[in-house]
């Protein structure tokens, strides 16, 4: 399908817009009007230039307070809509988009309304020119689309349709599956965005919180797959207003932008195929195979409902272009985590490793690069010249620079990532050494992919010079999590990025006190918590998460979780071996006392080892200690969880932040003697 984006979505000047967006490769875009008043080109440069970079002017938009209930005003609205004409046609734009009225003296009678309409649709007929009619969730009096849809038919001109917005139907709690009942050729354009599930005054919600499909709380995929059963096979265009998109850099934006359509494309792909109908949905996984594949008891046997419901959406699958990446990677958590040093830092991130119970376990064969283990959980310390690892030290100072994923199938990984329009990364490899699939993350970062068949090779064996093992482990298991602190404008971007190329589900998002400010968190993870990701953002300059932030000169890795079995035993095995905690205040036990009914020796063992604990509501328990940060930039955490919790104890992140905000002591003392 054609691709589109309003440039009310990104920021800059409207040429450097159209650029940013022909760049991630849009069909079209839509001209939003004060975009075009304040650019120093005239409409026919704009015109040229978008036939230039190879982008349609898919809609002029918006045109306001249109209907009136005094046929005075009426008339010189009608003359209004002359002038936009004249300007539509410098430009090269043959659709407008007419948004329900807001006024006080919006008309109020549909005849009215849908006579005027016809009307002006009389004058847009002689240019050439199609009207979107388009409800605004905060109207006067057409705010619902249905209504909308109601005055289009009375109307009946070819040259008036509706335009539909996700955000305005779904803010209202509209249901859009009476979406199916407009007839097709009668939906002239759509408009797509999500948003945060806020309880708010919906003009504001909408002006300043909208958000890309996939990054928001609205079911987009259903939305869509309603529009597109209803037939509708014109273009899919972002309206996006968002405060801090228009801050953002616009070549950033219009990438996240095109990721949350093919995201979205292929979301509704999906839902088909897991549908009720077992012959809609395998028309729909592929068009082809329908008629030889499904077994004719199968359809027999699917509902009459569901199948009638499920039908129009198979059809319109089959018939449209959607896009169609490699599936999703099959996470088998992470592979290892890389560290970004340099000389002064190198010894110092060692000796925290040999506190976590991180052995020395092999050499790189060609570079400085070190391979600590602890059971399968492997962390790499690369201090080498010239290497990815050095320029991202350049730019962030000590730091994860990359993180590697098990995954089923590091090519398709790969593949995938890159229809998503992430840019594969390669790294210098030395002779005989191995090459890891990897791409390029949106803050920078890499990401590797490791298939089971490289491990099998002994890829480590291959690139490293193992050391005989010496079992130094105090009972660390995999990573349980890994938690990113976020600059705001690029937090969203992590989330779709992590839903697109990885597959992976967020969770709600969370506010979190900070003693300097809120912190906001998301975590997202795959089905079986392999991975998890919580993402961190703080609009505050003074937060943990935003100081983090500042110092790393970016989003990047704040903290690295390990789970273990006994929580007691490793905690307290390292620190026997210099590794400090964070001093966790006793105000804190004191209230754990009196929040949950928790065995006396339990919590003086929690109290003892500074460990801080959670439960939830099924009684799952969650207990957890946090060391100090390494450097002012990232700290590691221990946990162990119980009986599903499925958290990462977010009642305790306001003690933990506070207590890092206090916290001054250095991460690991050498053992005496040493
Ligand atoms: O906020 C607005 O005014 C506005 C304008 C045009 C649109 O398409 C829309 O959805 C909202
Ligand atoms: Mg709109």
């Amino acid at each position: 399908m054609r691709r589109s984006i309003a440039t009310v979505s990104i920021s800059g000047a409207l040429e450097d817009k159209m650029e940013s967006i022909a760049r991630a490769r849009f069909d079209g875009f839509e001209v939003f009007e004060n975009d075009l008043i304040h650019s120093a080109l005239a409409p026919r440069q704009i015109g040229a230039l978008a036939a230039d970079l190879g982008l349609s002017i898919d809609l002029y938009q918006p045109f306001r307070d249109f209907d009136a209930a005094d046929d005075r005003l009426f008339r010189r609205n009608l003359d209004r809509a002359e002038r936009k004409f004249d300007l539509m046609g410098e430009l090269g734009a043959t659709m407008i988009l007419i948004c329900s009225n807001v006024s006080p003296t919006a008309a109020t009678d549909d005849a009215q309304i849908a006579g005027q309409l016809y009307e002006l649709a009389e004058r847009a007929a002689k240019r050439g020119i199609r009207l979107a009619y388009e409800s605004l969730a905060w109207a006067r009096h057409v705010w619902d689309y249905r209504h909308c849809w109601n005055i289009v038919r009375q109307a009946d001109h070819p040259h008036l349709g509706v335009c539909l917005d996700s955000f305005h139907i779904l803010s209202r709690g509209l249901d859009p599956k009476h979406i199916e009942d407009i007839a097709s050729e009668k939906i002239f354009f759509l408009q797509l965005a999500d948003a945060p599930l806020m309880t708010m005054d919906v003009l504001q919600w909408s002006r300043h919180y909208r958000c890309f499909p996939g990054q928001g709380g609205f079911d987009l995929p259903k939305f869509l797959g309603h529009v597109l059963a209803a037939g509708y096979a014109g273009p899919l265009s972002l309206e996006i207003f968002n405060d801090v998109f228009r801050e953002a850099p616009s070549r950033d934006t219009t990438h996240d932008a095109m990721r949350s359509l093919l995201w979205l494309e292929e979301q509704v792909k999906l839902r088909a195929v897991e549908g009720l109908d077992v012959a809609s949905a395998i028309g729909a996984a592929a068009p082809e195979a329908r008629e030889a594949d499904v077994p004719a008891d199968a359809v027999v046997a699917a509902p009459a409902a569901a199948r009638s419901q499920a039908t129009p959406l198979a059809a319109a699958l089959g018939r449209l272009e959607l896009f169609s990446p490699p599936a999703p990677p099959r996470i088998d958590g992470t592979a290892f985590v890389e560290f970004a040093v340099d000389d002064g830092t190198e010894a110092a991130l060692g000796r925290v490793f040999s506190a976590l119970g991180f052995e020395r376990a092999g050499e790189h064969r060609s570079k400085r690069v070190t391979l600590w283990r602890q059971g399968d959980t492997n962390l790499v310390i690369n201090n080498e010249p010239g290497s990815f690892a050095s320029e991202f030290f350049r730019q962030h100072g000590p730091s994860i620079c990359a993180i590697a994923l098990r995954t089923d199938d590091g090519q398709r990984a790969v593949n995938r990532a890159t229809a998503f329009h992430l840019p594969r990364f390669e790294g210098r490899v030395g002779p005989h050494e191995t090459t890891i699939p990897a791409v390029r993350t949106v803050d920078g970062s890499i990401l590797y992919f490791v298939s089971p068949e490289l491990e099998a090779r002994g890829f480590w064996d291959i690139d490293f010079r193992l050391a005989e093992p010496a079992n130094r482990a105090i009972g660390l298991g995999r990573v349980d999590h890994i938690a990113i602190a976020a600059p705001i404008e690029s937090f969203d971007s992590a989330v779709l990025f992590q839903r697109a190329a990885l597959g992976l589900e967020p969770g709600d998002s969370l506010e979190l006190t900070d003693p300097y400010g809120m912190v906001r968190s998301r975590a997202l993870s795959n089905a079986d918590r392999s991975l998890r990701v919580a993402l961190n953002v703080s609009q505050s300059r003074s937060t943990v998460i935003a100081r983090s932030v500042s110092s790393m000169h970016g989003a990047g890795v704040h903290h690295l979780a390990f789970d273990c079995a006994d929580i007691f035993a490793s905690v307290a095995a390292a620190r026997g071996r210099g590794l400090a905690f964070l001093d966790i205040p006793d105000n804190y036990y004191d209230d754990l006392a009196a929040r949950f009914d928790i065995d006396a020796a339990v919590l003086d063992r929690l109290r003892m080892l500074r460990v801080l604990y959670d439960r939830d509501a099924s009684g799952g328990e969650f207990l957890h200690a946090y060391t100090p940060m390494f450097e002012g930039r990232f700290f590691f955490e221990l946990v162990q969880r119980i009986g599903g919790y499925d958290g990462y104890g977010a009642s305790n992140a306001p003690v933990r932040m506070a207590a890092l905000a206090r916290d001054t002591t250095s991460l690991v003392t050498p053992p005496r003697g040493v």
